[in-house]
């Protein structure tokens, strides 16, 4: 086989091998193409959007009129064949992930194949598959940030029986964030709920993160973790978990938000707005401290502390835009009704805001 290119393929293997880096430069070129356009339009992204179009147009390059010769749609066999995962996507970071995949799959089959046309674009393609590898972690904090910012509703879970089933309802009314929150568990029951939770959020295309443990929040992979004022230092956090996931700090007065803010924090917790059984010593901070966060806060701020269907309006009316609650969802009689509440009303009134 070698040395019988290129360029016009002669035998039935070479012919087979052009069909295959045809097929596989539609692939990657198409797959590139998905992802581009959501950099585009979806996260506004100059600079991912300009680098994807870059490898698209190198990929082209290699895209030479014998290869298209060898095209021969009617006599594939593989065109008929579909699996059932390929006809969902349960998400917009699955579909991110599928393509992805689909570009290194291809990618790696060009190295292969490309051997035996011209090394150079066996070469060519390695290359591209790392430049690949490290866009798809940029991309994927770029969607985590976005989704943050998207997210108007934050349940911070409490450990009780029913935690899947709770959490699972408020996923289907519309819930875009959860914590994990869980102070007295094992470990090992820790990591498997953890796990558990992880794909489930990301099933209904939610963020997940947990409460307190960098290593818990590795080990599952999850999109960050929430740090208090006793935890962790949000530099050695940053350090464990890369610029790519999310690090929320929770903070009480003006003097822990400046301080959060400027160690990098993604986001802020702002509270407790109201005394609570759930956190019973740490005294509240009030409507004021909401009031200074609506003002001087420049990351995305949660609400957090005795927040019910009841006072969401006075936290709206102080300046709140977005809540992390724990029982009214937790201990809501349809926690699914309760996200969706919250959702629909914090979402509105922050669209008011913006257009008023
Ligand atoms: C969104 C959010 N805000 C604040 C907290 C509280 O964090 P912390 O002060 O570390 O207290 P614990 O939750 O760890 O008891 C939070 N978890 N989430
Ligand atoms: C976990 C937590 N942190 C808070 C803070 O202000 O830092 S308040 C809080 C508990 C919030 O629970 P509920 O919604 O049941 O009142
Ligand atoms: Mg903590």
């Amino acid at each position: 086989m070698p040395g019988t290119f290129p360029h016009l393929a002669t035998t039935t293997a070479d012919v087979a091998v052009y069909r295959i880096l045809d097929a596989n430069l539609d692939r990657a070129r198409e797959g590139l193409r998905v992802l581009e356009d959501w950099c585009r339009f979806g996260l506004n992204q100059e600079d991912l959007t300009e680098n994807l179009k870059h490898l698209r147009q190198s990929l082209a390059h290699w895209h030479t009129p014998d290869l298209r010769a060898a095209r021969d749609t009617p006599g594939d066999r593989g065109t008929q064949l579909s699996h059932p995962d390929e006809e969902q996507r349960h998400s917009l970071s699955d579909v991110l992930q599928v393509n992805f995949c689909r570009v290194q799959e291809a990618l790696r089959v060009l190295e292969e194949y490309g051997k035996l046309y011209q090394p150079a674009m066996a070469t060519a393609c390695k290359h591209l598959r790392y430049q690949i590898y490290s866009l798809e972690s940029d991309l994927l904090g770029h969607q985590r940030q976005h989704q943050l910012r998207q997210a108007h509703t934050y349940l911070v879970t409490a450990p009780q029986d029913n935690l899947l089933t709770v959490v699972e309802a408020a996923l289907q009314g519309g819930l875009p964030l959860v914590q994990y929150r869980d102070k007295h568990t094992d470990d090992g029951l820790r990591l498997q709920r953890a796990q558990v939770l992880k794909d489930l959020c990301h099933r209904y295309g939610a963020l997940f993160l947990v409460n307190d443990r960098v290593d818990l929040a590795l080990a599952v992979d999850a999109d960050g973790v929430h740090l208090g004022q006793q935890d962790l230092p949000l530099a050695t956090a940053r350090q464990l978990l890369g610029s790519h996931r999310i690090i929320g700090c929770s903070t009480t007065n003006p003097e822990e938000m400046q301080r959060a803010i400027q160690a990098g924090a993604d986001y802020i917790g702002v509270g407790p707005v109201f005394a609570t059984p759930t956190k019973p010593d740490k005294a509240a901070a009030g409507l004021d401290y909401v009031r200074y966060a609506a003002e001087h806060a420049t990351v995305p701020w949660f609400a957090i502390g005795g927040i019910d269907a009841d006072n969401l309006d006075q936290v709206i009316q102080a300046g709140a835009r977005r809540v992390a609650v724990v029982r009214a969802i937790m201990q809501a009689e349809a926690p699914a009704l309760s996200s969706q509440f919250f959702e629909t009303t914090l979402t509105r009134q922050s669209l008011l805001s913006v257009s008023a």
